[in-house]
């Protein structure tokens, strides 16, 4: 093995973008992914982690020769050593759809087999990159303050100058006292109104460690999404959002996109995919309270079927007050790989839009052999996306449409929607 970078300081030149926010650069033969600077750039990168394998990772200390693409940052908390959300503060938002085009393209190739030129485009109310967020969570620290977990760190940052959300989200948040370790969901929902609510800390483990140990970001995943008790601390904590005329009310803490424009558009584009006519069945897996499960309905109308699989009870619940003027919408809770041989009804067109790791090997099969005409799929790693299009090339559906869109402004994360037809 040879001998550790961790800590040198390397003058590089940046060279494409890579998946995860970071700039191929190469030195001596090693490919580095560098944070926090752009194609083309030369840069002096510090090495922050170095496994002695066939790649390290650095940080961008300071920019020699800068893109035109380089902006002040959005965020001041976003450069080496800050909080790892806002990775593509320092592009302007041009810039970042350009990059995040490259990342999808790339990954589609690799990953994928296709060769298709993915151009990211911008949602509405995304403004300078800025303000566009709807909700977030927040992190607090021993000392009872709110902030952000630092980049691959469980550190965390107590500044909260979010400008993903209107500053008015975080107004006297920092000058409270907070449970250490608990976690604040803060929304801004569709109707104006702030909430607030305040999640208590993940249970220890009889060792005295929370668990899982290493609070990497799997780990906070899997532990916020075990029940721990909420205390709503402004507002009811219980949000509206709005979407084509009609409303939907569900627990601040539930899933809602989180970019505003987001559901709007993501609908329209279901509804224009969704391969349905008036009698047909749909299914809209990982349904959440039923967004595209209100579109469904519109494509099959009242003499068709629509069933929402969603394993929040709550969610469904939710969906079920939100849709109960339209009776051909169900809501089944439960998990979509168990849910295949519970669906009776047979559909013309199943909506996917599954968590971030994707829907995987196990339920693209199972969707397979019940066999819908067409699928629309939407995902928002393109990493597992494009093993979700191959997955569903292995098993008789061919991509004919794609759109991806930038849901996240300043950072490197997008939304791709698939749409696929059975061979
Ligand atoms: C990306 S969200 C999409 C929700 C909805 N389509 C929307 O746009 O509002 C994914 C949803 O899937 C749910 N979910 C995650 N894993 C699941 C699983 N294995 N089975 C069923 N639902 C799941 C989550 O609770 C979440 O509501």
């Amino acid at each position: 093995m040879s001998e550790s970078w961790f800590g040198l300081l390397l003058e590089v030149e940046l060279g494409a973008p890579g998946h995860g926010g970071f700039c191929v650069a190469r030195h001596d033969g090693r490919v580095m992914f560098v944070r926090h600077g752009l194609p083309g750039e030369r840069v002096l990168a510090k090495v922050t982690e170095d496994r002695g394998g066939s790649f390290c990772r650095a940080d961008a200390v300071e920019i020699l020769s800068a893109s035109p693409d380089r902006v002040d940052a959005r965020c001041p908390i976003s450069g080496p050593g800050g909080s790892g959300c806002c990775d593509y503060s320092h592009a302007s938002a041009d810039a970042g759809r350009r990059l995040k085009s490259f990342v999808v393209s790339e990954q589609l190739r690799r990953v994928a087999g296709i060769e298709r030129e993915v151009q990211v485009e911008e949602l509405p109310g995304s403004g300078d990159g800025t303000g566009w967020r709807t909700r977030v969570r927040l992190a607090v620290d021993s000392g009872g303050r709110p902030g952000y977990h630092r980049y691959r760190s469980s550190s965390i940052v107590t500044e909260l100058t979010c400008p993903q959300m209107d500053s008015t989200a975080f107004e006297g948040l920092a000058d409270q006292q907070w449970r250490p370790g608990a976690e604040l969901q803060v929304v801004l929902d569709g109707e104006g109104e702030r909430h607030v609510v305040e999640i208590a800390p993940a249970q220890l483990s009889p060792t005295g460690r929370r668990s899982p140990g290493r609070r990497g970001a799997a780990a906070r995943r899997a532990a916020s999404s075990r029940s721990r008790p909420e205390k709503a601390v402004i507002g009811s904590g219980r949000v509206t959002e709005h979407v084509s005329n009609r409303a939907w009310t569900l627990d601040a803490t539930g899933f809602w996109q989180a970019h505003r424009g987001a559901p709007q558009v993501y609908t329209d584009v279901v509804g224009d995919w969704a391969d349905a006519t008036a009698g047909d069945g749909a299914w809209d897996l990982y349904g959440g309270v039923g967004v595209f499960a209100a579109a469904l309905a519109d494509r099959v109308g009242p003499s068709g079927r629509v069933t929402s699989v969603e394993f929040s009870r709550r969610a469904a619940e939710d969906g079920r007050s939100a849709l109960q003027d339209l009776p051909q919408v169900s809501f089944v809770p439960g998990r979509v790989e168990r849910s295949f041989e519970t669906l009776t009804e047979p559909a013309a067109v199943a909506v996917l839009d599954p968590p971030r790791a994707g829907a995987g090997r196990d339920v693209i099969e199972a969707l397979a052999v019940r066999s819908p005409r067409s699928v629309v799929h939407i995902g928002c790693d393109p990493a597992s996306f494009a093993r979700d299009v191959s997955l569903y090339r292995a098993v008789g559906y061919e991509l004919i449409d794609m759109r991806a869109f930038d849901a996240f402004p300043s950072t490197s994360h997008v939304e791709c929607i698939g749409r696929f037809v059975r061979r």
